[in-house]
């Protein structure tokens, strides 16, 4: 049972009281567009950290849900049919302050060559979505946080070079297979030089 689902099969429960799927798909999507969009000129605290996860993740769904940047309390898997479970919810908080803590052993990825910083992305896009802070927005929140972390270490992360699906795809044979190659291309791919 889980109690972010409404009585509605599979829709979240949501403030802005939509029971059907899709509908909750395009407004929640309209609205975090629109904050991102809104992002670009509010200054963050760059803690690099579950803070600043859950602000980002705040910010971009606060329209829709209570629980915007609140860590989840359940436990889930992205595939009824596959694996892909994530991490239990219990530990969130303990894995994500020790990728933190590793993140900043490593300069958050500062001065490295191109493959040095599309290695460690990897690395630490994998072990982030494998955490997958909450219950619903991850991706978002998550490409968000690396591109802010990439900007601080003289990168560009073009997105928009990749779809929803080579991107799912791409987590899932990391997350389920632990073969990260290509998530690594895509990482490579969307890497530019500032
Ligand atoms: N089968 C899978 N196994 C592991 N990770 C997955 C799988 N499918 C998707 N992902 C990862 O989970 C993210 C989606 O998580 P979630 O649905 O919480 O985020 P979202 O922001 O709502 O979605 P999206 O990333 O599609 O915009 C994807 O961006 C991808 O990184």
């Amino acid at each position: 049972m889980d109690p972010y689902v409404g009585p509605e099969a599979g829709v979240l429960r949501n403030r802005l009281g939509i029971t059907e799927k899709v509908a909750l798909e395009e407004a929640e999507g309209d609205l975090s567009h629109w904050r991102r969009m809104q992002l670009l000129d509010t200054p963050l605290p760059a803690s690099r950290d579950l803070d600043e996860l859950r602000v980002i993740h705040h910010h971009l769904f606060q329209d829709v849900y209570t629980w915007a940047g609140q860590v989840r309390t359940v436990d889930m898997r992205k595939n009824v049919d596959g694996a892909a479970v994530f991490l239990p919810w219990a530990v969130i908080p303990t894995a994500t302050s020790f990728l933190a803590q590793r993140l900043r052993e490593d300069d958050h990825l500062r001065r490295r060559d191109r493959a040095g910083f599309v290695d460690g992305l990897t690395d630490y896009y994998e072990e982030l979505n494998y955490i997958h802070p909450f219950r619903e927005g991850n991706g978002r929140t998550q490409r968000l946080f690396w591109s802010r972390v990439a900007d601080d270490a003289g990168w560009l992360l073009g997105w928009s070079a990749v779809s929803g699906a080579e991107n799912d795809r791409a987590c899932r044979l990391a997350n389920d297979e632990h073969d990260k190659d290509q998530l690594r291309e895509l990482m490579q791919r969307i890497t530019r030089s500032q």
